[in-house]
């Protein structure tokens, strides 16, 4: 089966960096350090889960040549004040490692961090194999002690072949604004899909996989809509006015962060994902490889906000006409109606 092996080595890699970001997100909590506004911790977290991801993806695909595009570099750990984080981070990795019970384990120093980090400088493109990684996506809502994930794709040949999405804080039922309150509270899912070859959940450290799909409503008065959290990373009023007067939403948003919305998105909890970023932000490819294959694996389209697919092969900003928006196969032609009709009218307002 193409890419076995290498989907075996990402849902390991990404499952061992979600280890360690749960336990860094559960100190900052405690510690109550994220009301003062002091990121090192969340730093601590991010460059922690690259250097795991990179340094096993090397680890399980020796005979490979290995090229990674992930979002954090390693340039502040490198100066005099980084030297404590770069200590912290290599205990929380090396930590991590020995949590898995493997008997490969091996101590890494910090330069060996450093160099798992800096793996991450390549620019993808359209030629060859690239990971891609976003080390922790959903950084606010990290903070905050809410949904973040750890979301690692394939890129072959200018094409996502592969995604794995941890989402630690994510309910393993359902979290759509339609469904009923469910009896189990339990959390962390990891979603991972293959070209061709459907969307599969499991429980973040459990074995039973059970496949997934989008939903299949077809009426966009019973559909519920996923946005950012963050007003300063979409905007909510052009997402209600599509959503809410043009196709006649009923339910309110559910607004969460990171790529967890592609993972609820996948097994149905909701029918569409909007993002309407403000003017001159640009995407980049780690915010978006993993959640799409796992939305589209599982029956759903994702394009942006002028029906154009997106296209991952052009390095590492995913330049977008306006916006993403994702939905079922059903729903997607009206939907892309009431966007066009909602973005003429904004333009013809200005
Ligand atoms: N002004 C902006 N507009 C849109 N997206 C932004 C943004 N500033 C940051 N982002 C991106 O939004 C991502 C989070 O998305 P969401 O709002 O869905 O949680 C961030 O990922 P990181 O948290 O990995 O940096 C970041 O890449
Ligand atoms: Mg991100
Ligand atoms: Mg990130
Ligand atoms: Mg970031």
């Amino acid at each position: 089966m193409p890419y076995e092996k290498e989907l075996a080595a990402a849902k390991k890699a990404v499952t061992l960096a979600a280890r360690l970001c749960q336990k860094v997100q559960k100190a900052l909590l405690q510690s109550d350090v994220h009301s003062k506004s002091d990121k090192s911790p969340v730093t601590v977290a991010d460059y922690g889960s690259q250097a795991l991801v990179s340094f096993i993806l090397e680890r399980e695909l020796p005979s490979e040549s290995f090229s990674l595009v992930a979002e954090e570099d390693s340039g502040d750990l490198r100066k005099e004040s980084g030297q404590d984080t770069l200590n912290r981070i290599t205990e929380l990795v090396n930590d991590t490692l020995a949590s898995e019970g493997s008997n490969s384990f091996s101590t890494l120093t910090t330069d060996d961090v450093l160099v798992a980090i800096d793996s991450g400088k390549s620019e993808g493109g359209s030629v060859g194999r690239h990971w891609v990684l976003d080390p922790i996506d959903g950084t606010k809502g990290f903070v905050r002690g809410d949904q973040y994930a750890i979301a690692l794709a394939l890129l072959h040949e200018g094409k996502i072949v592969l995604g794995v999405l941890a989402c630690p804080n994510l309910p393993l039922a359902s979290i759509g604004s339609n469904q009923q309150h469910s009896s189990s509270n339990e959390v962390g899912c990891l979603f991972f899909a293959k070209v061709g070859d459907g969307t599969y959940m499991q429980a973040l450290g459990g074995s039973t996989q059970t496949r997934v799909h989008v939903c299949d409503i077809d009426n966009p008065e019973e559909a519920s809509f996923f946005e950012s959290f963050e007003a300063a990373h979409s905007l909510h009023d052009l997402s209600s006015s599509i959503a809410e007067v043009k196709l006649g939403v009923k339910a309110p948003p559910v607004r969460i962060d990171s790529q967890a919305k592609y993972g609820a998105l996948s097994r149905g909890d909701g029918a569409i994902y909007l993002r309407f970023p403000h003017r001159g932000y640009r995407e980049k490819i780690w915010d978006h490889a993993a959640g799409s294959i796992v939305v589209t694996e599982a029956g759903g389209i994702a394009m942006d906000a002028a029906g154009n697919p997106l296209d991952f092969s052009k390095g590492k900003f995913l330049d977008v006409v306006s916006g993403i928006i994702v939905t079922n196969q059903k729903l997607m032609p009206s939907l892309l109606t009431a966007v066009k009709e909602a973005l003429n009218e904004k333009a013809s307002s200005l």
